[in-house]
């Protein structure tokens, strides 16, 4: 194309020069994020590292080898960690068959506290939560429950709803 026709790009790119090389190349308004290539299709919003916060709502089985073994259910929690297993995996299951929710199972028989706000977290980055949650947390897309996850307080499922 010869200079003067402008060169159109997709939606979220802007053409900047390289002020060391003179090269052209184009940068993700969103993410900040930059590359060589001629853009073909719109920025996405998210950056190759994820989102910056997440929020989740989750439920947690706590058992006898659980950091604090007591919660506002129970103030001695003995359950094993495979009996913990055994429960969430039959929630999981009243969760999948549409009969209930996440949500009201963990108001009902979560072992946080956040239970009185059915299991909602709030907003979260990375470093504020266990690494093995914050992992699950971060890898599901918005309406999607974790497969069971293992952490020092027990055994939880996790629902991301931003
Ligand atoms: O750490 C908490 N509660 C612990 C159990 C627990 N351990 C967790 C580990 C990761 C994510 C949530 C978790 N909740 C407890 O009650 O023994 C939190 C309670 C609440 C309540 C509201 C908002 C955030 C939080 S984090």
């Amino acid at each position: 194309m010869s200079d003067k026709e402008e060169e159109v790009l997709p939606e979220g790119w802007e053409k900047r020069t390289s002020r060391s090389t003179g090269l052209s190349y184009y940068l993700n308004i969103f993410t900040k994020e930059s590359q060589w290539e001629t853009p073909k299709q719109a920025a996405t919003k998210v950056g190759l590292q994820g989102p910056d916060q997440v929020q989740c709502s989750h439920l947690l089985v706590k058992h006898n080898k659980s950091r604090r073994p007591s919660s506002w259910r129970e103030e001695n929690i003995v359950r094993s960690k495979e009996e913990a297993r055994e429960i969430l995996e039959d929630y999981k299951k009243q969760i999948e068959s549409g009969s209930t929710t996440l949500e009201d199972l963990a108001s009902k028989y979560s072992d946080c506290s956040s239970a009185k706000r059915r299991g909602d977290l709030g907003m979260f980055g990375r470093g504020q939560m266990q690494r093995p949650f914050e992992e699950a947390a971060f890898a599901l897309k918005v309406g999607k429950m974790s497969k069971i996850i293992d952490t020092d307080s027990g055994l939880h499922l996790i629902l991301r709803t931003k």
